[in-house]
Protein backbone atom coordinates (compact mmCIF):
# COMPACT_ATOMS: atom_id res chain seq x y z
CA UNK A 1 0.00 0.00 0.00
CA UNK A 2 0.94 3.20 -0.61
CA UNK A 3 0.83 6.01 2.11
CA UNK A 4 1.35 9.05 -0.03
CA UNK A 5 0.97 9.58 -3.44
CA UNK A 6 1.65 12.34 -5.56
CA UNK A 7 0.39 13.30 -9.05
CA UNK A 8 1.47 15.99 -11.08
CA UNK A 9 2.08 17.88 -7.48
CA UNK A 10 2.36 21.96 -7.59
CA UNK A 11 2.74 24.91 -5.44
CA UNK A 12 3.00 28.17 -6.05
CA UNK A 13 3.92 31.33 -3.76
CA UNK A 14 2.19 34.11 -4.99
CA UNK A 15 3.63 34.03 -9.08
CA UNK A 16 6.61 31.50 -7.88
CA UNK A 17 6.41 28.35 -8.66
CA UNK A 18 8.47 26.36 -5.88
CA UNK A 19 7.11 22.77 -7.10
CA UNK A 20 7.56 21.53 -10.45
CA UNK A 21 4.52 19.18 -11.45
CA UNK A 22 5.87 16.25 -8.97
CA UNK A 23 4.97 12.60 -8.86
CA UNK A 24 5.92 9.65 -6.91
CA UNK A 25 4.62 7.42 -4.40
CA UNK A 26 5.95 5.95 -1.03
CA UNK A 27 5.01 2.61 0.31
CA UNK A 28 3.98 2.26 3.63
CA UNK A 29 6.60 1.40 6.24
CA UNK A 30 9.74 2.44 4.83
CA UNK A 31 12.31 5.14 5.31
CA UNK A 32 12.57 7.56 2.42
CA UNK A 33 15.00 10.01 2.38
CA UNK A 34 13.93 13.40 0.65
CA UNK A 35 17.27 14.91 -0.38
CA UNK A 36 17.77 18.49 -1.94
CA UNK A 37 19.97 21.64 -1.76
CA UNK A 38 18.82 24.74 -0.04
CA UNK A 39 15.54 25.79 -1.82
CA UNK A 40 14.75 22.86 -3.53
CA UNK A 41 11.64 22.89 -1.90
CA UNK A 42 12.24 19.41 0.49
CA UNK A 43 10.05 21.76 3.55
CA UNK A 44 7.54 22.91 1.00
CA UNK A 45 6.48 19.56 0.15
CA UNK A 46 6.82 17.81 3.75
CA UNK A 47 4.35 20.46 4.76
CA UNK A 48 1.97 19.67 1.75
CA UNK A 49 2.33 16.09 2.89
CA UNK A 50 1.64 16.59 6.34
CA UNK A 51 -1.59 18.36 5.42
CA UNK A 52 -0.69 21.95 6.81
CA UNK A 53 0.09 23.70 3.50
CA UNK A 54 -2.50 23.51 0.33
CA UNK A 55 -1.40 22.55 -3.01
CA UNK A 56 -1.73 24.67 -6.13
CA UNK A 57 -2.75 22.00 -8.86
CA UNK A 58 -2.12 18.38 -8.81
CA UNK A 59 -3.09 15.63 -6.63
CA UNK A 60 -1.76 15.03 -3.13
CA UNK A 61 -3.48 12.37 -1.30
CA UNK A 62 -1.97 10.33 2.17
CA UNK A 63 -3.66 7.73 3.73
CA UNK A 64 -5.74 7.84 0.67
CA UNK A 65 -7.40 11.20 1.57
CA UNK A 66 -6.27 15.02 0.72
CA UNK A 67 -4.22 16.07 3.46
CA UNK A 68 -4.75 19.21 3.86
CA UNK A 69 -6.90 20.04 7.27
CA UNK A 70 -7.47 16.50 7.18
CA UNK A 71 -8.38 15.10 10.68
CA UNK A 72 -7.29 11.53 9.46
CA UNK A 73 -4.10 12.71 7.92
CA UNK A 74 -3.24 14.67 11.41
CA UNK A 75 -4.03 11.41 13.88
CA UNK A 76 -1.93 9.62 12.07
CA UNK A 77 1.29 11.71 11.20
CA UNK A 78 3.78 13.75 12.85
CA UNK A 79 5.92 16.71 11.49
CA UNK A 80 8.98 16.94 13.34
CA UNK A 81 11.18 20.31 12.53
CA UNK A 82 12.93 23.05 14.12
CA UNK A 83 10.33 25.17 13.65
CA UNK A 84 7.62 23.10 16.22
CA UNK A 85 6.15 25.63 19.00
CA UNK A 86 5.17 24.42 22.26
CA UNK A 87 3.23 25.66 25.50
CA UNK A 88 5.53 28.02 26.97
CA UNK A 89 3.90 27.79 30.42
CA UNK A 90 5.06 23.69 30.32
CA UNK A 91 8.32 22.45 31.37
CA UNK A 92 9.80 19.43 29.12
CA UNK A 93 8.59 17.30 31.95
CA UNK A 94 4.71 18.09 31.26
CA UNK A 95 5.63 18.36 27.67
CA UNK A 96 5.95 14.84 27.51
CA UNK A 97 3.11 13.72 29.20
CA UNK A 98 0.46 16.00 27.35
CA UNK A 99 2.11 14.65 24.48
CA UNK A 100 1.00 10.97 25.28
CA UNK A 101 -2.87 12.46 25.03
CA UNK A 102 -2.32 13.29 21.76
CA UNK A 103 -0.44 10.45 19.71
CA UNK A 104 -2.53 7.12 20.15
CA UNK A 105 0.65 5.17 19.95
CA UNK A 106 2.79 7.45 22.69
CA UNK A 107 5.26 5.39 24.30
CA UNK A 108 6.06 7.12 27.48
CA UNK A 109 8.54 4.86 28.79
CA UNK A 110 10.77 5.21 25.65
CA UNK A 111 9.99 9.10 25.98
CA UNK A 112 11.58 9.39 29.33
CA UNK A 113 14.27 6.81 28.64
CA UNK A 114 15.95 8.62 25.76
CA UNK A 115 15.02 12.16 27.43
CA UNK A 116 17.26 10.57 30.53
CA UNK A 117 20.15 9.47 28.04
CA UNK A 118 20.30 13.08 26.11
CA UNK A 119 20.38 14.29 29.27
CA UNK A 120 17.33 16.91 29.08
CA UNK A 121 16.45 18.67 32.46
CA UNK A 122 13.27 18.22 32.79
CA UNK A 123 12.23 21.62 34.34
CA UNK A 124 13.34 23.10 31.86
CA UNK A 125 11.69 25.56 29.16
CA UNK A 126 11.07 24.47 25.39
CA UNK A 127 12.19 28.02 24.31
CA UNK A 128 15.27 27.87 26.17
CA UNK A 129 16.55 25.00 25.09
CA UNK A 130 19.89 25.40 22.48
CA UNK A 131 19.21 24.73 19.27
CA UNK A 132 20.41 21.71 19.37
CA UNK A 133 18.62 20.44 22.71
CA UNK A 134 15.51 21.94 20.66
CA UNK A 135 16.05 19.22 18.19
CA UNK A 136 16.38 16.43 20.13
CA UNK A 137 14.09 17.10 22.43
CA UNK A 138 11.35 17.57 19.07
CA UNK A 139 13.14 14.09 17.72
CA UNK A 140 12.42 11.73 21.04
CA UNK A 141 8.56 13.36 20.57
CA UNK A 142 8.48 11.81 17.00
CA UNK A 143 9.92 8.73 17.63
CA UNK A 144 7.89 8.15 21.08
CA UNK A 145 5.18 9.10 19.06
CA UNK A 146 4.97 6.28 16.88
CA UNK A 147 2.98 7.72 14.20
CA UNK A 148 2.44 5.46 11.37
CA UNK A 149 3.38 8.35 9.15
CA UNK A 150 6.67 9.92 10.50
CA UNK A 151 8.11 13.06 9.07
CA UNK A 152 11.24 14.78 10.20
CA UNK A 153 12.72 17.43 8.22
CA UNK A 154 16.15 18.05 8.91
CA UNK A 155 15.77 16.20 12.72
CA UNK A 156 19.18 17.00 13.90
CA UNK A 157 19.85 20.41 12.50
CA UNK A 158 22.30 22.17 15.42
CA UNK A 159 23.09 18.46 17.64
CA UNK A 160 26.17 17.83 17.29
CA UNK A 161 28.15 15.00 15.65
CA UNK A 162 27.45 12.17 18.51
CA UNK A 163 24.59 13.32 19.33
CA UNK A 164 23.14 12.98 15.54
CA UNK A 165 24.67 9.13 15.33
CA UNK A 166 22.83 8.70 18.85
CA UNK A 167 19.61 9.94 17.38
CA UNK A 168 19.68 8.06 14.07
CA UNK A 169 20.83 4.83 15.80
CA UNK A 170 17.81 5.25 17.63
CA UNK A 171 15.51 6.02 14.78
CA UNK A 172 16.30 2.77 13.13
CA UNK A 173 16.26 0.89 16.41
CA UNK A 174 12.60 2.05 17.13
CA UNK A 175 11.65 1.62 12.79
CA UNK A 176 13.11 -2.01 13.19
CA UNK A 177 11.14 -2.57 16.23
CA UNK A 178 8.05 -0.98 15.35
CA UNK A 179 7.96 -0.23 11.60
CA UNK A 180 6.67 3.03 10.32
CA UNK A 181 6.47 5.29 7.08
CA UNK A 182 9.32 7.75 7.77
CA UNK A 183 10.25 10.18 5.51
CA UNK A 184 13.29 12.01 6.79
CA UNK A 185 14.72 15.11 4.81
CA UNK A 186 18.20 16.51 4.64
CA UNK A 187 21.27 18.12 2.47
CA UNK A 188 23.92 15.36 3.70
CA UNK A 189 23.02 12.14 2.20
CA UNK A 190 25.97 10.78 3.80
CA UNK A 191 24.59 10.98 7.16
CA UNK A 192 21.73 8.97 6.70
CA UNK A 193 22.67 6.87 3.84
CA UNK A 194 22.98 3.69 5.82
CA UNK A 195 19.22 4.14 7.30
CA UNK A 196 17.17 4.92 4.23
CA UNK A 197 15.68 2.24 2.04
CA UNK A 198 14.25 4.73 -0.75
CA UNK A 199 15.86 8.21 -1.96
CA UNK A 200 13.63 10.68 -3.36
CA UNK A 201 15.96 13.50 -4.73
CA UNK A 202 14.85 16.86 -5.96
CA UNK A 203 16.50 19.91 -7.56
CA UNK A 204 14.48 23.40 -8.08
CA UNK A 205 11.27 22.06 -7.29
CA UNK A 206 10.90 19.19 -9.58
CA UNK A 207 11.64 15.07 -8.76
CA UNK A 208 15.35 13.87 -10.23
CA UNK A 209 15.62 10.45 -8.94
CA UNK A 210 13.37 8.12 -6.93
CA UNK A 211 14.80 4.99 -6.21
CA UNK A 212 16.40 2.59 -3.94
CA UNK A 213 19.25 3.77 -1.46
CA UNK A 214 21.46 0.71 -3.53
CA UNK A 215 20.23 1.50 -7.28
CA UNK A 216 21.48 4.84 -6.65
CA UNK A 217 24.54 3.65 -5.33
CA UNK A 218 25.31 2.30 -8.69
CA UNK A 219 23.76 4.61 -10.73
CA UNK A 220 27.17 6.48 -11.70
CA UNK A 221 30.53 5.46 -12.62
CA UNK A 222 33.71 7.94 -12.68
CA UNK A 223 35.93 7.53 -15.13
CA UNK A 224 39.10 9.28 -14.93
CA UNK A 225 42.65 10.08 -16.65
CA UNK A 226 44.61 12.72 -19.37
CA UNK A 227 41.98 15.25 -19.89
CA UNK A 228 41.74 14.84 -24.21
CA UNK A 229 41.25 10.91 -22.97
CA UNK A 230 38.47 11.52 -21.12
CA UNK A 231 37.19 14.15 -24.04
CA UNK A 232 37.21 12.18 -26.34
CA UNK A 233 35.33 9.41 -24.71
CA UNK A 234 32.34 11.58 -23.97
CA UNK A 235 32.50 13.06 -27.05
CA UNK A 236 28.60 11.37 -27.35
CA UNK A 237 28.13 10.14 -23.62
CA UNK A 238 26.33 12.68 -21.25
CA UNK A 239 27.84 13.58 -18.31
CA UNK A 240 26.52 14.57 -15.20
CA UNK A 241 29.89 15.84 -13.99
CA UNK A 242 32.96 17.09 -15.84
CA UNK A 243 35.72 18.52 -13.77
CA UNK A 244 39.55 19.07 -13.78
CA UNK A 245 41.74 16.80 -11.66
CA UNK A 246 45.35 18.38 -11.62
CA UNK A 247 47.55 19.21 -14.76
CA UNK A 248 45.67 17.67 -17.77
CA UNK A 249 43.94 15.14 -15.53
CA UNK A 250 39.99 15.16 -15.71
CA UNK A 251 37.29 13.42 -13.77
CA UNK A 252 33.76 12.83 -15.44
CA UNK A 253 30.98 10.83 -13.93
CA UNK A 254 28.29 9.33 -16.72
CA UNK A 255 25.31 7.18 -15.61
CA UNK A 256 26.23 3.56 -15.06
CA UNK A 257 24.29 2.01 -18.15
CA UNK A 258 27.54 1.73 -20.72
CA UNK A 259 28.28 -0.72 -23.49
CA UNK A 260 30.71 -3.55 -22.59
CA UNK A 261 32.57 -1.92 -25.83
CA UNK A 262 32.31 1.67 -24.19
CA UNK A 263 34.07 0.93 -21.03
CA UNK A 264 36.92 -1.28 -22.94
CA UNK A 265 37.44 1.61 -25.11
CA UNK A 266 37.72 3.83 -21.85
CA UNK A 267 40.47 1.29 -20.83
CA UNK A 268 42.14 1.35 -23.72
CA UNK A 269 42.15 5.16 -23.88
CA UNK A 270 44.07 4.23 -20.29
CA UNK A 271 41.25 5.91 -18.13
CA UNK A 272 40.37 4.78 -14.63
CA UNK A 273 36.81 3.53 -14.14
CA UNK A 274 35.24 4.13 -10.57
CA UNK A 275 32.55 3.84 -8.42
CA UNK A 276 30.73 7.34 -7.22
CA UNK A 277 29.32 7.30 -3.43
CA UNK A 278 25.89 7.71 -3.23
CA UNK A 279 26.37 11.53 -1.94
CA UNK A 280 28.78 12.72 -5.07
CA UNK A 281 26.40 11.56 -7.14
CA UNK A 282 23.23 13.52 -5.51
CA UNK A 283 25.65 16.01 -4.87
CA UNK A 284 26.92 16.07 -8.93
CA UNK A 285 23.09 16.00 -9.86
CA UNK A 286 21.86 18.71 -7.86
CA UNK A 287 24.66 20.98 -9.14
CA UNK A 288 23.51 24.09 -10.99
CA UNK A 289 26.33 23.50 -13.50
CA UNK A 290 28.07 20.34 -14.80
CA UNK A 291 31.31 21.35 -13.60
CA UNK A 292 30.05 22.29 -9.62
CA UNK A 293 32.12 24.61 -8.09
CA UNK A 294 35.00 25.03 -10.05
CA UNK A 295 32.68 26.29 -12.92
CA UNK A 296 32.83 29.57 -11.27
CA UNK A 297 36.94 29.96 -11.25
CA UNK A 298 36.84 28.76 -14.70
CA UNK A 299 36.58 31.95 -16.88
CA UNK A 300 38.50 31.35 -20.05
N1 LIG B 1 6.08 31.20 2.58
C1 LIG B 1 6.81 31.34 1.48
N2 LIG B 1 6.57 32.35 0.61
C2 LIG B 1 7.28 32.50 -0.52
N3 LIG B 1 8.29 31.67 -0.90
C3 LIG B 1 8.57 30.67 -0.07
C4 LIG B 1 7.87 30.44 1.16
N4 LIG B 1 8.39 29.32 1.75
C5 LIG B 1 9.37 28.89 0.94
N5 LIG B 1 9.48 29.68 -0.14
C6 LIG B 1 10.42 29.51 -1.26
O1 LIG B 1 10.20 28.20 -1.77
C7 LIG B 1 11.42 27.61 -2.19
C8 LIG B 1 11.57 26.26 -1.50
O2 LIG B 1 11.74 26.49 -0.10
P1 LIG B 1 11.79 25.28 0.92
O3 LIG B 1 11.90 25.87 2.29
O4 LIG B 1 10.66 24.38 0.65
O5 LIG B 1 13.16 24.58 0.48
P2 LIG B 1 14.08 23.55 1.28
O6 LIG B 1 14.51 22.54 0.28
O7 LIG B 1 13.37 23.05 2.49
O8 LIG B 1 15.31 24.49 1.68
P3 LIG B 1 16.38 24.34 2.90
O9 LIG B 1 17.13 23.08 2.68
O10 LIG B 1 17.24 25.55 2.69
O11 LIG B 1 15.59 24.38 4.18
C9 LIG B 1 12.53 28.60 -1.84
O12 LIG B 1 12.83 29.34 -3.00
C10 LIG B 1 11.87 29.51 -0.82
O13 LIG B 1 12.40 30.81 -0.87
Amino acid sequence: MNVVVCNNLTKQYGRSKVIHSMSFQLAENKITGLIGRNGAGKTTLLKIIAGYLHHSSGDVQVFSENPFNNLKVSANTIFIDNEMSFSQGLTLKELLETAGSFYQNWDHDLALRLFDYFSLDPKQFHGNLSKGMQSTFNSIIGLAARCPLTIMDEPTSGMDSGTRKDFYRALLKEYIAHPRTIILSSHLLDEVEDLLEDVLLIKSGEKCLHLSIDSLRDYAIGVRGKTEKVQEWIDRIETIHLQDIGANLSYAVVKNDRSIKELEDARQLGLEITSVSAEDICSYLTSKTKGGIDHVFNRG
